[in-house]
């Protein structure tokens, strides 16, 4: 078997670049696809971290003149990943995230610098770069959304374009004004084009012109589907219903491994979970909190967003302490939530415990030290941090939506003697659901030979990308196979 040639085109990577769950798939998915005879490389732009991670690199494409100043293609390798890094610093070369400024806005060039590079991978995917011409071209979300349209309306032949969309609230929508600069005929402004609601729709496009659009849990690729979470975009999906399926994300079990992660400070295992005591207390330490190994540590690590419904924690805050809980919380985001929280903290000392911002290594120490994850999510395409609960054995509280429904199995006693519970799960999503489930969890934590079975089940669960892996080589081939018949 040839190895298959996968041009991956995204807007971030870990470890170089993240604000979300897709920087952690986009980094991943090239490593575990090698084993199944798929080479990657990533199409990326270059921020100041990506150029500045650039091992050896050279020059692949060079261009006069990319919607308002020269920009290059540089083929290189960064953090271990195969990389064509689009440098072009009139449109990357700024502080702040990928999206937004520092201060929080976003910047107001988003539909030209996500454009430029969108039109940057069709060029690379028709074979510009002659010493990877790919078989199959992979975008991500909207901001690579118009890439399928460049490829459709140039005419030339060119590879099957899967599509994946991460959070279908997000869908890249930009002024009709916009469309003479984005270099695209202007037939192209229509319904059965880039057109979406008088708007130009950079996801609108993708999975008008994708070969195939696969979302990251089978439940949210149901559920994306219908007018409740369609978020409009239901009736082109239901259109296009042949080509739509659900693959779930994986995390990557090197950098989450308590065995052995260099960020926690202690290790531990299945067979030999005592490290983990001592990861609690550190935890504990950082924040604050009284060391009280009866109290339940219900941990939080999140974009704080409506999406996330961690609105149900705040308000569930008396039912927490009456537990006997205690929280601990890392985010950023919204504003009402940020100074809800923060209050909590400040007038629960001791008990509660919030810090505001995104952390890598902390994050590593909640999922090590927490005894329950909270993911109250109102949606949840995959969902990671559960995933990574999982694996640390800290037990998922989760809503029944999305990827959510597909990875964490309701933990009775029935079910954690089967081996099968990892979690607890509810649903409508509702205060007095949520409240129920604590009451839930604190029953089963307060019997220590049930939780240590429950978080054996949850430990021992594959939350690698092995399967998963293996499915969209699946899907590339059996795309390769359709175009080239
Ligand atoms: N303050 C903070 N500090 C440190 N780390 C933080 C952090 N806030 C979040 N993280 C980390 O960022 C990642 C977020 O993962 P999610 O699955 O929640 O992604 P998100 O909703 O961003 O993305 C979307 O895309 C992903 C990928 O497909 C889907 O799983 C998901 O459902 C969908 O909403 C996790 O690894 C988490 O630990």
């Amino acid at each position: 078997m040839s190895a298959l040639k996968v041009l991956s085109v995204v807007s971030e990577l870990y470890p170089l670049i993240k604000t979300g769950g897709l920087a952690d798939v986009a980094g991943a998915l090239p490593g575990a696809l090698a084993a199944h005879e798929v080479e990657v490389r990533t199409v990326v732009p270059g921020y100041p971290s990506v150029m500045a991670a650039l091992e050896i690199a050279s020059t692949v494409v060079a261009i006069e003149e990319l919607w308002g100043g020269p920009a290059r293609v540089l083929a290189g390798k960064a953090a271990g990943l195969e990389l064509f890094v689009v440098d072009a610093p009139h449109l990357y070369a700024r502080p702040g995230s990928p999206y937004q400024a520092p201060g929080g806005a976003d910047w107001q060039d988003n539909a030209v610098r996500f454009a430029a590079l969108s039109w940057i991978a069709a060029q690379i995917a028709m074979g510009a770069v002659p010493a990877f011409v790919p078989d199959v071209v992979h975008t991500h979300d909207w901001q690579t959304g118009l890439v399928a349209a460049y490829l459709t309306y140039d005419g030339r032949r060119r590879p099957g374009v899967v599509t994946t969309i991460h959070n279908i609230a997000f869908q890249g929508r930009f002024p009709a004004s916009l469309m003479p600069m984005m270099g695209l005929p202007s037939y192209a402004f229509g319904m059965e084009g880039i057109e979406y609601y008088g708007g130009i729709g950079f996801l609108k496009a993708s999975l008008r012109f994708a070969d195939r659009i696969t979302t990251v849990s089978p439940t949210y690729a149901d559920e994306i589907l219908t007018p409740e979470n369609g978020m409009g975009l239901e009736g082109l999906l239901n259109s296009r219903r042949a080509v739509v399926s659900g693959i779930l994300n994986g995390i990557d079990d090197t950098v989450w491994n308590p065995a052995t992660d260099p960020l926690l400070p202690a290790h531990y295992t299945v067979s030999s979970p005592l490290g983990r005591r001592l990861v609690r207390t550190e935890l504990c330490r950082r924040f604050g909190l009284v060391d009280d190994p009866k109290a339940i540590v219900f941990g939080v690590v999140s974009r704080l967003s409506w999406q996330k419904g961690l609105d149900l924690v705040l308000a569930g805050m008396d039912k927490i302490l009456a537990l006997g809980g205690q929280l601990v919380l890392l985010g950023s985001g919204d504003a009402d939530l940020t100074a809800g929280f923060q209050r909590a903290a400040s007038t629960n000392p001791g008990r509660i415990g919030c810090t505001i911002g995104y952390d890598e290594s902390l994050a590593h120490l909640i999922q090590g030290g927490s005894d329950v994850i909270l993911v109250p999510s109102r949606f949840e395409p995959c969902g990671l941090t559960q995933l990574c609960a999982l694996r640390y054995g800290a037990i998922p509280l989760v809503s029944r939506v999305g990827g959510l429904a597909d990875t964490i199995i309701e933990a009775n006693e029935m079910a954690i003697d089967a081996g099968t519970g990892t979690g607890v799960v509810f649903s409508p999503l509702s205060q007095e659901q949520f409240e129920g489930a604590l009451t839930r969890v604190a029953r089963l934590h307060a019997d220590p030979t049930l939780w240590r079975r429950l978080m054996r089940n949850a430990m021992k669960t594959d939350v690698s990308w092995s399967r998963s892996a293996g499915r969209y080589a699946d899907l590339y081939r059996g795309l390769v196979v359709e175009r080239g018949a």
